[in-house]
């Protein structure tokens, strides 16, 4: 048997290249190529190691023509194009955990740099300066940090503060209060957290939620005198309107070691006497290093050479036998669970998912971690199919599975359903000719579709003339529709409409959707 081959594409610690050749593949390390150089190589490779410098795009991929495996030593893979990866039939895995430490620890450090202004003060003792009466810092103690986003780094950030004697407030939805009481935090609403925190620090993913979470809008609504920190993703924090609250003194100071743009040669930050700044570093030390290298050469080693599949973000863990009477089920799964979590707003408390007919036969646990893999993507960069019912139950979140033997209208069906503080919100898919997946309900209306790429769902008054304007408007737009679907309760009762379209659709082309005669409710979906 010819050995897979793998490319360690990023600078990543020796044990890497150690372990792929004691588990028996090739291993070459190239660093630092352009992508057409990248995109020339790729094509004899089976495995693909890669940090955050590497941009997997649809036009690598498509060179990739042996590819079997991405490897991400670290968290973050809005690097690589997963949908599409996916539809190439490219494993895409992470390490979740290995640098969760260290990056908490450089936000740490980010802050108490922040308060006693120590990199300032270092540059100007060493220019001979010896500045003493210039800087006058605060304590800590006492202080109250605010935390967006609670999972895994914020937590370990939490009990790090809690050390430091630091009252600790947290905003994230996925949040439950049993979780909050148990890692210390008091959970609360982001105007509150912006309101009440002396420093705020940031552990979301970039999500089209999170993306400008903190923007000129919401910093004009933080204490006077904050301190901020981003040891996550650039794009959290508007970096404009930073820079302008930091030359007017409403925020004290500002710590960042991700940008909007990377590398950031060049920002409105830089130079400012209150803003600090690092290169991408937080998961830059020895033993984080360590240890993504040696857990994502193990991880892709296994998957090359035995076929074992672990912290996969697009693929469960299955059997050989069950794997192909399962599979369409699963891409079912993962968009009703998807669907569902872009639609139902609030706090979900409980999940049931429910099969139906030919379902009922099949074994629950893959298509469970499927839902609510998809139900969770959007909050986080490190859910996968095994995680996810984890991930979820540690969060609070109640799980059900239930099985229905008899065959309803469909002879099989999957149901997902999300108790909201609204209340319970349903959405209903079934398998056409035992392969193709359609979603055939929506919060109690019946409606066919296929759920991929782009889509738009919208509920209005069901009155003539609307599909006229909201399509003028697409169209106006040069927004191309590939599909169309429509359902409704009653007859000029209200309506739902699921469009796909060819492209992400603007904001601004939302707004005016929304301001519509007859619209009730506009939402971009993407699969
Ligand atoms: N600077 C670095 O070198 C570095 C190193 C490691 C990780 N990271 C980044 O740090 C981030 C967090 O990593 P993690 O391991 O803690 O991830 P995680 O998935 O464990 O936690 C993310 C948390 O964000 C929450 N969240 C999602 N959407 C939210 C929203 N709209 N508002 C508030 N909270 C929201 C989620 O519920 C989740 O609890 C990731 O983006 C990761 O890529 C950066
Ligand atoms: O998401 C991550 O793991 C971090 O951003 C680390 O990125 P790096 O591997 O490029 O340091």
């Amino acid at each position: 048997m010819t050995k897979p081959k793998v490319l360690i594409s990023d600078k990543m610690d020796p044990n890497a290249a150690r372990i792929f050749e004691e588990r028996g593949c090739d291993v070459d390390v190239i660093t630092g190529e352009t992508p057409e150089e990248l995109k020339a190589r790729i094509g004899e490779y089976d495995g693909l190691a890669i940090r955050s410098s590497t941009t997997v795009t649809q036009e690598i991929l498509d060179a990739a023509t042996n590819l079997k495996v991405i490897g991400r030593a670290g968290i973050g893979v809005d690097n690589v194009d997963i949908p599409y990866a996916s539809g190439k039939g490219v494993v895409v895995m992470n390490t979740p955990f290995g640098n969760s430490i260290t990056t908490a620890e450089h936000a740490i450090a980010m802050m108490m740099a922040l308060a006693r202004q120590i990199p300032q003060a270092d540059a100007r003792t060493q220019k001979g300066e010896w500045p003493k009466k210039d800087f006058m810092g605060i304590e800590v103690t006492g202080k109250t940090l605010g935390l967006i986003g609670a999972g895994n780094i914020g937590s370990i950030v939490a009990s790090r503060a809690l050390g430091l004697k630091m009252k600790v407030i947290a905003f994230d939805p996925f949040l439950t209060e049993e979780r909050a009481v148990e890692i210390g935090v008091e959970k609360v609403d982001l105007d509150t957290l912006l309101a009440r925190a002396d420093f705020i620090t940031l552990h979301t993913p970039l999500t089209d939620e999170t993306r400008n979470i903190l923007s000129a809008e919401n910093l004009a609504k933080t204490k006077q005198g904050v301190r901020i920190v981003n040891c996550a993703r650039g794009g959290l924090i508007d970096e404009a309107a930073l820079a302008e609250k930091l030359e007017s003194g409403h925020v004290a100071g500002a710590a960042l070691d991700v940008f909007q743009t990377e590398p950031a040669k060049e920002s409105p930050l830089f130079g400012l006497p209150n803003f600090i700044c690092t290169p991408h570093l937080g998961a830059s030390t020895t033993e984080a290093q360590v240890n993504v290298a040696l857990q994502v050469a193990e991880q892709m080693a296994d998957y090359l050479v035995n076929g074992g599949v672990t912290n996969a973000l697009n693929m469960p863990s299955l059997s050989a036998e069950e794997a192909p009477k399962l599979r369409p089920y699963m891409g079912l799964a993962e968009n009703l669970g998807s669907l569902v979590g872009q639609l139902a707003h609030g706090n979900l408390t409980r999940i049931s998912i429910e099969r139906e007919g030919a379902a009922a036969g099949l074994s629950g646990k893959p298509i469970e971690g499927a839902v609510l893999a998809g139900l969770m993507r959007q909050y986080s960069d490190t859910v996968n199919m095994v995680n996810a019912p984890y991930l979820a139950k540690e969060r609070g979140l109640d799980i059900r599975s239930i099985r229905h033997e008899k065959e309803g209208v469909y002879n099989t069906l999957l149901r997902v359903t999300v108790g909201t503080e609204d209340g319970d919100r349903s959405v209903a898919g079934t398998l056409f000719g035992a392969e193709a997946p359609r979603l055939v309900e929506i919060f109690g209306v019946r409606i066919e579709a296929e759920l991929e790429g782009h889509m738009l769902y919208i509920v209005n008054e069901d009155a003539p003339g609307f599909i006229g304007r909201i399509g003028s408007l697409l169209g106006d737009n040069g927004i191309n529709i590939g599909t169309f679907h429509l359902g409704r309760r009653t007859s000029g009762g209200e309506a739902v409409l699921l469009l796909s379209v060819d492209q992400a659709i603007p904001a601004d082309v939302v707004k005016k959707a929304c301001a519509l005669q007859g619209v009730k409710v506009v939402k971009p979906l993407s699969f």
